[in-house]
């Protein structure tokens, strides 16, 4: 992403944003209520249009050319409902025929028996607990087997026991395919499990970035949401002007230097 922007009327819910994301790996976006994650995340999709910027995904223009690069991609949210009345099956063909997926029928069947859905492929949706809803979603959401998966709270309101087995499913598939992940979570324990990078977002600006350990350390804090918190509130060490050590630290390139620049401009 480069510069990307997007603004609805008076309210800038991203701002000049820019940042590469390695094949292969899992990056958490982090932020308080309101600071632009589902936004950069919809944009990324296609499902929100810029006002500015440009956005490159595996080398194709998003924002010209995204349907040569979407059955690449895939999405889950719990927020997102699928269609009630359709049983877990015909959601599944349906997604499945989205994509255009050969041999659907053994792909669901596949699928629902990784996810453990298959006694429950002729339930309607709308029949279904959070976490049977959550399983489907992601269910929805590998069956493409995607190169790329974006995730906005994908374990939001999951039992500790289901939502511990949805991240171990989630990094069993990044190990399997390579896939690379973008997480947008609340759940700092969860972020600190599977993100090898973390990027921290406020105000629709991106003010910090590095592995999980590097910004504990940078922070001079224990936990990942104690920094979440520094961040949040604008107190702690890389707050108050650490942003030059932030940046020593880091030496890390461009995006580093981008978070230090955007507390500096914030102070
Ligand atoms: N369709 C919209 N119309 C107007 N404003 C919007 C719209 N969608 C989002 N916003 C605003 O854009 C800002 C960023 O919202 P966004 O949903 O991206 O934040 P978020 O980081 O995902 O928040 P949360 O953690 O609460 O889900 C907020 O101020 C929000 O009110």
């Amino acid at each position: 992403m480069r510069g990307l922007t997007k603004r609805y009327g008076d309210v800038t819910a991203v701002e000049a944003i820019d940042f590469d994301i390695v094949g292969g790996s899992t990056t958490g976006l982090l932020g308080g209520n309101g600071a632009g994650k589902t936004t950069t995340i919809a944009m990324l999709m296609g499902l929100v249009l810029p006002t500015g910027g440009s956005i490159s995904v595996m080398d194709v223009d998003m924002l010209r050319h995204r349907h040569r690069v979407l059955h690449r991609i895939n999405f889950e949210s719990p927020y997102v409902d699928m269609p009630m009345r359709l049983t877990v099956s015909q959601n599944l063909t349906v997604f499945g025929r989205l994509y255009g997926l050969d041999r659907l029928r053994d792909r669901i069947a596949e699928i629902a028996s990784a996810l453990d859905l298959t006694h429950l492929l002729d339930r309607p949706c709308g029949r279904l607990s959070a976490g049977q809803k959550t399983r489907v979603s992601l269910a929805k959401a590998l069956i493409n087997q995607p190169e790329l998966l974006l995730l906005d709270e994908p374990t939001a309101s999951l039992d500790p026991d289901t939502a511990d087995w949805v991240r171990s499913h989630l990094e069993a598939y990044r190990a399997e395919r390579g896939a690379t992940i973008l997480l947008a979570s609340h759940n700092m324990p969860e972020v600190e499990r599977l993100c090898d990078r973390v990027m921290m977002m406020k105000e629709g600006r991106i003010v910090d970035d590095g592995a999980p350990g590097e910004l504990i350390s940078r922070y001079g804090r224990d936990t990942l949401e104690d920094v979440f918190l520094d961040v949040a509130r604008g107190t702690g060490r890389a707050e108050a002007g650490g942003a030059e050590v932030g940046r020593a630290e880091a030496g890390r390139g461009a995006i580093a230097e981008r978070g230090g620049r955007a507390l500096q401009d914030s102070d």
